[in-house]
């Protein structure tokens, strides 16, 4: 397959490469690295055999602009998607550890630490079958001192892999842009052992990097520093978006508007403008995980102010969620029982599939409690995808058959939209700026409302069609409206 060393010393450079994990990381990363290095062989493994076939097929399984164009081009030539873990590890100089590291949901630290099963046994797949000069790379986003662990396993299951080197390099791509993000990244950050041994791993993932990336941007530091520096951001990211969801609560009830609230805190240079966008609330398999990872790491060292701090964040954004689907149920005369409500958009964010903590699915739960019918929309994601969402375990309080009784999905937003008495807009899709609501608003129920969580719509346009909106920080309603809706005498029929 490869040309990886034998020996115990390092090769003057990577010439192989095996990444463990074939997810949403690890399959745009080593597409970048096969597509700018074409003198490396590059072996993306996963234990789940349809993950991998779906890598080897036209379809892959996961949507990124961008993604399948690239993949195509290196396929079959210096990238390779396969089942067998073990071999790929072998034959490589260097391994990324790219799998799942999901919020423990059992035993000591449930609901907050990271569950390092995966990460775990990659190590002891590593240790068990590997032998010469490896570079062992964790790529997973891990509790600060994992790499440590990692070492441990190494060192405690085979002579051989007592000296392979372990690095931190997480992963700063945003889903839906993964591909621009890795061609072009803020920093690329590589922590490391600062001994001789340790400085020439760095050095080797260093020159993989090189080949697109500028050396001003390839940040090296102690490897506790790097996994640590990870969960930071996240949180730091996070926070913004609690941050600017919590003025916006301020701004609905008070007739500030949260666009221009951001622009004039974004304008600040010590502030900046990025991430202050209000919406129904964060998604995405991380924000979640790593901060409830921080909060518990906080806890075990003994710092609960620290731990409460950044709860607050998470705290925040289940208010959010729910602050926005209780306006809904109460806009809609306090009853939603039977009442069919259009859904536009089911993924965390625009341009991905990937519905991991989407903030549809606790709104949607929400709906469905209160005796709504949904007709949910999604331009990329399918409808088993949203069922199972839907019906996971404590996300909604209907047993299965009622909520595959009021879940239909649509293939087009116009269907989706008639006979309903509402738009909801929970993902910020292009397309739904640019729909006709105009016909649109035929084919509804008066009063036609539109509750827009992302704060895209054209809302005086809308309310010219007729139709009643609300927005995430920002009073739509014409006054006499919002009087009535909001004054002691609003009436409640359920
Ligand atoms: N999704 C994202 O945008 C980002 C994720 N991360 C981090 O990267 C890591 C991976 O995340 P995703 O790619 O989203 O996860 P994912 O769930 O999409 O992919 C992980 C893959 O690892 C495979 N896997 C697990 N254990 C395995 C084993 N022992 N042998 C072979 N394959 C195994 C699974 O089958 C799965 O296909 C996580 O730690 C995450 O926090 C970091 C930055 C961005
Ligand atoms: O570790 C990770 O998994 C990744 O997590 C985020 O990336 P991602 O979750 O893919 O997407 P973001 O663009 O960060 O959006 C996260 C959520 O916040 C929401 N968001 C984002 C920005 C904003 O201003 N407002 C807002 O509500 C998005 O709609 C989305 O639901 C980080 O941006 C990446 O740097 C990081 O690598």
């Amino acid at each position: 397959m490869s040309a990886c060393s034998t020996e115990n010393k390092a090769p003057e450079s990577i010439r192989s490469i095996c990444c463990i994990g074939a997810g949403y990381v690890g399959g745009p990363t080593c597409a970048i690295i096969a597509h700018k290095c074409p003198e490396i062989t590059v072996t993306v493994v996963d234990k789940n055999p349809i993950r991998i076939a779906q890598w080897n097929s036209d379809k892959l399984p996961i949507y990124e602009p961008g993604l399948q164009e690239i993949v195509m081009k290196c396929r079959g030539k210096n990238l390779f998607y396969s089942t067998n873990v073990e071999e790929g590890v072998v034959n490589a100089d260097l391994i990324f550890i790219s799998v799942n590291t999901p919020t423990k949901t059992y035993g000591a630290g449930k609901g907050r630490a990271a569950d390092l099963t995966h990460v775990e046994s990659c190590a002891r797949i590593i240790a068990g079958c590997a032998s010469g000069y490896k570079v062992v790379v964790e790529k997973s986003t891990v509790p600060v001192r994992a790499a440590a662990s990692i070492s441990e396993i190494f060192g405690a299951n085979s002579p051989a892999a007592s000296n392979f080197q372990v690095l931190s390099n997480p992963e700063f791509l945003a889903e839906g842009t993964a591909v621009a993000d890795l061609l072009n990244p803020d920093r690329v950050l590589i922590g490391g052992s600062q001994t001789p041994a340790g400085l020439e791993a760095i050095a080797l993932l260093t020159a993989v990097y090189s080949h697109w990336v500028a050396p001003e941007r390839i940040v090296t530091m102690n490897t506790w520093s790097s996994e640590l520096s990870k969960l930071v951001s996240n949180a730091f990211l996070a926070q913004r978006v609690s941050s600017i969801n919590a003025v916006s609560a301020i701004c609905e009830a008070t007739g500030a508007d949260i666009s221009e609230v951001a622009e004039a805190v974004g304008r600040d240079s010590r502030i900046g403008s990025k991430f202050l966008q209000a919406s129904v609330g964060f998604g995405g398999s991380c924000f979640q995980k790593d901060i409830l990872n921080l909060v518990y790491v906080s806890e075990c060292l003994n710092l609960p102010e620290v731990a409460q701090y950044w709860m607050q964040v998470i705290v925040m954004n289940d208010f959010q969620k729910s602050r926005f689907a209780k306006k809904i149920v109460s806009r809609l005369f306090n009853t939603i029982s039977n009442k069919a409500i259009a859904v536009f958009g089911f993924a965390f964010k625009k341009n991905t599939g990937d519905t991991r903590e989407s903030p549809a699915i606790s709104v949607c739960a929400h709906l469905l409690e209160e005796g709504a019918r949904l007709n949910i929309y999604d331009p990329k994601v399918e409808t088993e995808q949203i069922l199972s969402d839907l019906c996971h375990p404590g996300v909604c309080a209907l047993p299965r058959e009622r909520i595959e009784n009021l879940v239909t999905t649509h293939a087009d937003p116009h269907s989706a939209a008639a006979n309903t008495h509402a738009i909801v807009v929970l993902t910020e899709w292009d397309e739904f700026k640019t729909l006709d609501y105009e016909k649109m608003i035929k084919s509804m129920l008066r009063p036609a409302w539109v509750f827009d969580g992302r704060k895209i719509l054209d809302h005086e346009r809308l309310m010219d069609l007729g139709f009643y909106t609300e927005c995430i920080g920002h009073r739509y309603q014409r006054p006499q409206f919002y009087d009535h809706c909001n004054g002691p005498e609003f009436p409640h029929f359920s």
